[in-house]
Order: structure tokens, then C-alpha cells, then sequence
């Protein structure tokens, strides 16, 4: 069952409020138990006075509710509701068990190759279902993934997502060194682009979890100028499947990175993602 949030007006006085999770630029997210049903759920905090400083956040939360309530997948957060009182918004999120994937890098310091590429087809499956539905996400980084209760990640923060294709101006903040060159380009108002956009930030993704920092990381002039160039070294230790699937996505001409459906079925991926006794004994026909 997995939609036991059933009712469709939800309030506070429904949900008993936990710990505090984390806090971002514009919330806090607690730990919360829905009274009736014990459902556990996380329920992120957003102050009405600080979203209409008119920074276009209310905005994003609209789309981020809008997009994020129709999406259904094992891989992306999910959200069950939303409500507001008369200073804030809150949004009944799915529990992700072992927090913010970022937080298990940086104690990590890098994934072995084995992780970094259960990780990626995860985040590949997630995304081809985002791309059918015509969403773009634009943000993907680790700060933007949490992950499960048995280590599945979901992508979560659906603040910056859009519905393809997009030329809207990005106002940047935060890290430039997700983005790819076609959304840095500035200046030429026909900066059009789609969900190939996806496709480089899982490049930079994958080279963050196998080297254990960006491929661009520099001052922002330099990381500008290195992403426009798609100049980035990798390491000679990562294994050469794994710089071949970076290469084929940190590809300039957003046309020529590799298909999500390529990415599943790469020999970096396939190596590493045992589907189960069927791998195993694979030239049995499947059923
Ligand atoms: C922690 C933790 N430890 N354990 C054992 C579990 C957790 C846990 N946390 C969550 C969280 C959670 C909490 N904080 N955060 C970070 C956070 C909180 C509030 C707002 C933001 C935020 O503004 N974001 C926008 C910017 N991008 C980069 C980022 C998003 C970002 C997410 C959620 Cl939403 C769901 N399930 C969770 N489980």
C-alpha cells in the first residue's frame, strides 16, 4: 500500500512532530508520525515570510509540489500532501531512512566502483522515468539525494525541476559545477535546452562518487571556463568501463551524450548490478 496518506486535507494537529532532520535555504524538515495510522513521515517546514522576499521561491515550491505529488518511483522522494496555516507551508515527504547522501560521501570520502554504479542505475532508472514525463530535473547533485531504508537512493528537492524543453534563466546560486555548459551560457537569450541537461550532471554525479569531488571544481571562473571546455582529468585509477561512461556523458553537445536506456545497459553498469539469480545463471531464456 502505497499511498496510506489516503485523506486529502491534511493539518498539524493530524501529525506527531519528531526531531529535526535537517534545514536547507528555505526550511526545516522534522520527523513526523501521522496520528491514526503511526504512518512515519518527514514534514518539511517552509515560512510563508521568508518564500515572498519575492526570490521566485514561492514559485519553486508551487512546481516542486506540483511535479513532485504526480511522481511515482522507488528512486524519487516521494510527496504525499501539503497544507499551510497562516505562517507556513509544510510538505508531508516520504521518510528516507539513511539521510542525505551527501553526508555519506563526505564521511566516505569516495564509493567503491560497485556502489557508485548501483547508484548510478538507480539514478538512471529514475530519471527515464522522469524524462518520459517530460520533467527536467536541473539539480541533480549528492545534495539532492537521499537514500532508503535498504541504501536505495531517491532523489529529493524538486525546487529547481521544470517540464522540458526550457529556456527559463537559472538564478544562480550555489554550486556551478553541476551545470553544463548549455545553462551556464549566458547571454544568447536562445539558450534552449531539454532534459539532456540530466545527462552531464549524472556524468558529474558518477565522477563525484568515484573521485570524491567535482570534475570542475575551481574558483567559479575557472570551474565557467573548465565547463565550457568540458576540461576535467579523470584519475587513472578509476576503471577504464567507468571513465568510458563518464566520457560518453560529459559530452559537450548535449545530442551526443549517451541515452539513459545506453547508460543501463552500459558494461561499467552491468558488471556491477547483479539483477538477482537471473544474472546469474543469464543464458537461461528470461520467463
Ligand atoms: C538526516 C537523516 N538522518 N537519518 C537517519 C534520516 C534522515 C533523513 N533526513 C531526511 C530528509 C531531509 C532532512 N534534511 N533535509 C535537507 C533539507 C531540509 C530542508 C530543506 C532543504 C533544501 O532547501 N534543499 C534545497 C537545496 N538542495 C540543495 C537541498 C534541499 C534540504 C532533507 C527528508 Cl526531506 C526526508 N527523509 C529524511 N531522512
Amino acid at each position: 500500500v502505497d499511498q496510506p496518506l489516503v485523506p486529502k486535507q491534511f493539518h498539524l494537529g493530524m501529525f506527531e512532530i519528531g526531531r529535526p532532520l535537517g534545514k536547507g535555504k528555505f526550511g526545516r524538515v522534522y520527523l513526523a508520525r501521522e496520528r491514526t495510522t503511526g504512518f512515519i513521515c518527514a514534514l518539511k517546514v517552509l515560512y510563508k515570510s521568508e518564500l515572498q522576499q519575492g526570490s521566485g521561491v514561492e514559485k519553486q515550491v508551487r512546481r516542486e509540489i506540483e511535479i513532485q505529488s504526480n511522481l511515482r518511483h522507488p528512486n524519487i522522494l516521494k510527496l504525499y500532501g501539503h497544507f499551510h496555516d497562516s505562517k507556513r507551508i509544510f510538505l508531508i515527504l516520504e521518510y528516507a531512512g539513511k539521510g542525505e547522501l551527501y553526508k555519506h560521501l563526505r564521511r566516505e570520502n569516495r564509493f567503491p566502483e560497485w556502489k557508485a554504479a548501483q547508484y548510478t542505475a538507480q539514478m538512471a532508472s529514475a530519471l527515464r522515468y522522469l524524462h518520459r514525463k517530460h520533467v527536467i530535473h536541473r539539480d541533480i547533485k549528492p545534495e539532492n539525494i537521499l537514500v532508503g531504508i535498504h541504501g536505495e537512493i531517491k532523489i529529493s528537492d524538486f525546487g529547481w525541476s521544470v517540464h522540458a524543453p526550457n529556456n527559463r534563466r537559472k538564478t544562480l546560486c550555489g554550486t556551478l559545477d553541476y551545470l553544463p555548459p548549455e545553462m551556464i551560457r549566458s547571454g544568447s537569450k536562445d539558450n534552449w535546452y531539454d532534459e539532456k541537461v540530466d545527462l552531464w550532471s549524472l556524468g558529474v554525479l558518477i565522477y563525484e562518487f568515484l573521485v570524491g569531488e567535482a570534475p570542475f571544481e575551481d574558483t567559479p571562473v575557472m570551474t565557467h571556463r573548465r565547463i565550457a571546455r568540458a576540461d576535467m582529468t579523470i584519475p587513472d585509477w578509476v576503471s577504464k568501463e567507468a571513465r568510458d561512461l563518464i566520457q560518453k556523458l560529459l559530452v559537450l553537445d548535449p545530442q551526443k551524450r549517451l541515452p539513459l536506456e545506453d547508460v543501463q545497459n552500459h558494461p561499467w553498469i552491468i558488471k556491477h548490478c547483479v539483477k538477482g539469480e537471473r544474472a546469474a545463471n543469464r543464458e537461461k531464456p528470461l520467463k
